[in-house]
């Protein structure tokens, strides 16, 4: 694991402390049925009939490698531009310390599109370690939680994915290199994003993408995520055999964000 992973785990191993409890299965199955049922995130992936890529749009003020993209931005103002351009889903970051996301971000997002169609599902994109923050992401809505296989030990990778099936949430299996495929695919993952940045030198290289993909199993649902900006990346990820790009900086920074949008979903 790269240092800065590794420095940004044990923050969020301490910010989390005081909200840790435990939280069995049959409490999360009890919240699922009692809330309203999220659309589905793995079904909004799935490249539709026409072909054309579906972009998980991503909502980032800052990032350890770019630092600051659009501090002031709003949530909510950015979504509707993502679902005014047909994004097929949203990432919202919820940790704040590095990304400048909130919990409430999600919460804010999830609201409006909910008052204002078409619905659009939403990953909460953070550092998950405890089913706790799996209970958080179901009550705000969320359809899918991040597991971030690198950052991870196996026992916590199973607890988590039992955790968000209990909740009724997708779960997306983010890896970098070959060994953490065959480990999420050992978990039963159904929904793989290749990271194409290096977290160790911050550096992002489409190559990942073009390696890893190809090796998914036919019904494993494939995301290149990282470093994708115009329509030629997007095109390149898309020939790897992805079915769906997930596009964060390039969007937040965009001039005109649904222009780019459709660019890259139509490569
Ligand atoms: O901004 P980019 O290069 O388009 O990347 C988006 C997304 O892939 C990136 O934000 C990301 C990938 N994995 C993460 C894990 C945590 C936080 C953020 C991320």
């Amino acid at each position: 694991m790269s240092d800065k992973l590794l420095e940004i785990m044990a923050h969020k191993r301490r910010e989390i402390a005081p909200v840790l409890r435990e939280v069995p299965l049959d409490e999360l199955r009890e919240l699922d049925a009692s809330l309203p049922r999220p659309p589905s995130f793995a079904e909004a992936l799935r490249r539709p009939d026409d072909d054309r890529l579906a972009v998980i749009a991503e909502i980032k003020r800052r990032s350890p490698s770019a630092g600051a993209i659009a501090e002031n931005a709003s949530a909510t103002e950015q979504a509707r531009r993502y679902q005014a351009a047909g994004a097929s889903a949203l990432s919202v970051l919820t940790d704040n310390k590095y990304f400048g996301g909130e919990l409430g971000d999600l919460r804010d997002v999830v609201e409006m599109l909910r008052r204002e169609p078409p619905s659009v599902p939403c990953l909460r994109k953070d550092f998950m370690l405890h089913p706790t923050q799996v209970r958080e992401a179901r009550e705000a809505g969320a359809s899918a939680i991040l597991i971030i296989v690198r950052a991870l030990d196996d026992p916590t990778i199973a607890t988590l994915y039992a955790a968000a099936q209990a909740a009724g949430l997708d779960a997306l299996f983010e890896i970098h290199e070959e060994p953490e495929l065959a480990r999420a695919l050992a978990h039963g993952a159904k929904i793989i994003g290749v990271n194409n940045r290096d977290l160790a030198v911050f550096k992002t290289d489409l190559a990942f993408s073009e390696r890893l993909i190809p090796r998914f199993p036919k019904n494993v649902i494939a995301v290149s995520e990282s470093g994708i900006a115009t329509a030629a990346d997007a095109a390149r990820a898309r020939a790897a055999g992805a079915h769906a790009i997930l596009v964060g900086e390039s969007l937040m920074r965009a001039p005109d964000p649904q222009a780019l949008l459709q660019s890259l979903a139509n490569a």
